[in-house]
This record gives structure tokens, C-alpha cells and sequence, in this order.
């Protein structure tokens, strides 16, 4: 077995060889741009485009025509939103969102507060999941935006975005949605959802990086501001040369995807499970966010009486991704778990594990013994968890002030 092991999924993915061999012809001898209608080198190029528009759409049953190339889900997450609220702000200036969104639409949504939108911010319950009867009080006359995530990227847990569609709908509210962690992982059909609005990224699914696209409704036809102007690509709605090599990667990958996801969500999730259970075996060990509304491939999970830095450290072999401070590029402990209502403490205790197509049970298994063998090292060193053996209840114990 290789060090070190790979437990990132949700961060990145890598390319699928059979993509990247799909990939390699575009960047050498059929490199021609597809917006040159003139000659040959162009319409191979064109036709490849209009290839990966069919594959990425028939992934989550929609037209070709409503599928727009985008840089990847933080640039469809910015065209959605400023889009929609810049065209559609004469009917109304508010948006509703969640606050353990990405930041690529936490951000977003800031952004239009500072140019005068109001923004409603709704917590989820402790599950991760949003309650429709708060989210329905959230909705104003004057709301014309709704941003919900499909499936979060930190704790994997899948949002119910049937039932919000349809309430956005009857009110006539444009719904848009980030399914950055969703594809391949979750069925969508955008013959179905009342979604006007869906963000999708490749590099998440196996795909590669700086390529995503969204989907723009067209029955009832969705309106949106270019947010780059230039050439008029993509119907206005996006202007730079397309990036064909990118492009039939999505494509491949979101084939693939729609091919082989019930397979793969089987797999992934015996060895989520097998994680998990060669990991909840020790005390103190809480899960963050729903198991039954969740993703195969995630495990969210906190480690009390561990910090969460040197647990970070002690398994370093280990690739995966922390709750905690110094690994990330903020400060504060995961803004998704407080938001759960986590303590601080378990928030920068937390670690999130996610397994992907190419992860062994031998892998599983190594992880599982690690952590095991150094959780309980760094508990030996933890006064804390001398303290919470012997039976004193922490929450009672007056600390010193500093
Ligand atoms: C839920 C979610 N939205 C948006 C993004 C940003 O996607 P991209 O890296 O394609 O810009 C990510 C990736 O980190 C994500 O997990």
C-alpha cells in the first residue's frame, strides 16, 4: 500500500485515466477553436463542446441548451446569483440562503448586501438539514432569490431540494442550487425539481479542475446579467474561448458518472461504513450532521479530548480535511459545525474523511488502526480526558481565568 493515503474525495478528485485520454487529442492535434465557424479545425472543436453539452446535461436530465460552461461551481455560484438578482432586482431586492452554504455563495450573497440587497442567512437544525416551515416563514414579497445547497461540502448531508423547489415555484421565486458535491453521488432530475438555477463542477467528479458549467432553465425561461462580458459565448450569458480539452473532461467524467454511480455509491459507502465503524468503536467520537440524508462518501466526525491540530499532525500519512484552524485559511473552527450548534471544542476536533473510486478497504483499514493507536496517545496526554475518566463532570469544573 502507498503512502500517503488519499481521504479527500470531497476536496478534489483525480482525473479518471479514461478521462484524461479523452482529454489529450484537444490539447495537440484537434486544438482548434470552437467558435471558429470557418473551417475544420473549428466544427471538430465545436462538435466536441456540443458532445460534452449533451453528457453533462443527460447526468442530470436537462436540455444541452440550458447547460452554460463556466470556469467551475464558484463561477456558476457568482453568475446564478449576481446574475439573477441584476436581472430580476426591479421585483424585489431580497435572498434567502443557508449559512452553511460554500463560500462561493456565502460570499456572493455578501457581495450583493454591500450593492443594497437584503439577505436572510437560515440555520439548519442540528441535523445539517434546512426545516421547510422556518425556511417558508424566511420567504417576503419582495424575495426574489432562493440559494440552497444540494449536498454540503463538509458534512455530506443532502437538503430536500424537491420541497423547497416547490415552494419557491408556487410563490414565484427563482431557486438556484449548488450541486458542486452532488453529481454522481445523487440522482438529479431537472425534468422534476422545480430548480431554475444549478451549479455543477468536474473536478469533483472525477473531472478536470477549472471546468464547470450551469444549468439555466429555459421552460419558464430563467434571465440572467452576463457577469463576463466579451465575445458573447454561451448564448451572452459567458464570454471567453471555450476550453475544449476541459470541456470534453467534464463531459467524460459526467458519463462515467451517469453510468457507473449506483455501482460506485455501493462501494463507497461499504467503506464509509466500514470507517465508521472501526472508528465509532472508540468513546468520545460524535458524527457530525445526518447519516440517513447523506452522501455514500463522507464521514464527518469529532474527536473529543483530541486537538484537532495534533491529530492533523499524528496522521499525516493520511490525506483529509479538518475543522480545526491551521489548516484552513481562516481563523475560526468550521463555520458549518458551529452552525450545527457544535461547541468550539468539537468544531476544532472535527475531521472530515471522504473515500472516493479509488480507495481500498486495505486503505480503510490502515486508517482505522492509525487513528485508533494515536487518538488514544493523544488522550493520554489530555489532563481533559483524565478528568472525564475519572468521572468529573467538565461542565461543572470553574477554570482559571487567563
Ligand atoms: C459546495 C461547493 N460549492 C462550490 C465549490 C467551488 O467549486 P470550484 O472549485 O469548481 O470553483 C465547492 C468546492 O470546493 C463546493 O464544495
Amino acid at each position: 500500500m502507498k503512502l500517503p493515503i488519499y481521504m479527500d474525495y470531497s476536496a478534489t478528485t483525480p482525473v479518471d485515466p479514461r478521462v484524461a485520454e479523452k482529454m489529450i487529442p484537444y490539447l495537440t492535434e484537434k486544438f482548434g477553436n470552437p467558435a471558429s465557424r470557418s473551417h475544420a479545425f473549428g466544427w471538430e472543436a465545436d462538435e466536441a463542446v456540443e458532445q460534452a453539452r449533451a453528457q453533462v446535461a443527460a447526468l442530470v436530465n436537462a436540455d444541452p441548451k440550458e447547460i452554460v460552461w463556466t470556469s467551475g461551481a464558484t463561477e456558476s455560484n457568482n453568475l446564478a446569483i449576481k446574475g439573477a438578482a441584476h436581472f430580476y432586482q426591479g421585483k424585489g431586492k431580497h435572498v434567502v440562503t443557508m449559512r452553511i452554504e460554500h463560500k462561493a455563495v456565502l460570499d456572493t450573497v455578501r457581495e450583493l448586501e454591500r450593492e443594497g440587497f437584503e439577505a436572510t442567512y437560515l440555520d439548519p437544525e442540528p441535523s445539517g438539514l434546512l426545516d421547510l416551515e422556518k425556511f417558508k416563514a424566511s420567504l417576503r414579497p419582495d424575495t426574489i432569490l432562493v440559494s440552497v445547497m444540494l449536498v454540503n461540502n463538509e458534512i455530506g448531508v443532502i437538503q430536500d431540494i424537491a420541497a423547497i423547489g416547490e415552494i419557491c415555484r408556487e410563490k414565484g421565486i427563482l431557486f438556484h442550487v449548488d450541486a458542486a458535491q452532488a453529481t454522481g453521488k445523487v440522482e438529479i432530475d431537472l425534468q422534476k425539481l422545480k430548480v431554475d438555477l444549478m451549479s455543477f463542477s468536474a473536478h469533483k467528479t472525477y473531472g478536470p479542475k477549472g471546468i464547470g458549467a450551469l444549468y439555466v432553465r429555459r421552460k419558464p425561461r430563467v434571465r440572467l446579467e452576463a457577469q463576463m462580458h466579451g465575445g458573447g459565448h454561451e448564448r451572452g450569458m459567458r464570454s471567453g474561448t471555450l476550453p475544449t480539452h476541459q470541456i470534453v473532461g467534464m463531459g467524460e467524467a459526467f458519463r462515467i458518472a451517469r453510468e457507473e454511480m449506483t455501482q460506485e455509491n455501493e462501494r463507497v459507502r461499504m467503506l464509509r461504513d466500514r470507517l465508521l465503524n472501526g472508528l465509532k468503536s472508540m468513546e468520545e467520537v460524535h458524527i457530525n450532521g445526518d447519516m440517513e440524508h447523506r452522501v455514500p462518501h463522507n464521514l464527518n466526525l469529532s474527536f473529543n479530548f483530541v486537538e484537532g491540530e495534533s491529530l492533523i499532525m499524528a496522521i499525516k500519512d493520511v490525506a483529509v480535511s479538518s475543522g480545526s484552524a491551521c489548516t484552513s485559511a481562516s481563523l475560526e473552527p468550521s463555520y458549518v459545525l458551529r452552525a450545527l450548534g457544535r461547541s468550539d471544542e468539537l468544531a476544532h476536533s472535527s475531521i472530515r474523511f471522504s473515500v472516493g473510486r479509488f480507495t481500498t478497504v486495505e486503505e480503510v483499514d490502515y486508517v482505522i488502526a492509525l487513528l485508533n493507536d494515536k487518538i488514544g496517545k493523544l488522550r493520554e496526554l489530555s489532563p481533559l480526558w483524565d478528568m472525564y475518566k475519572e468521572g468529573i463532570d467538565l461542565n461543572t469544573v470553574q477554570w482559571a481565568a487567563h
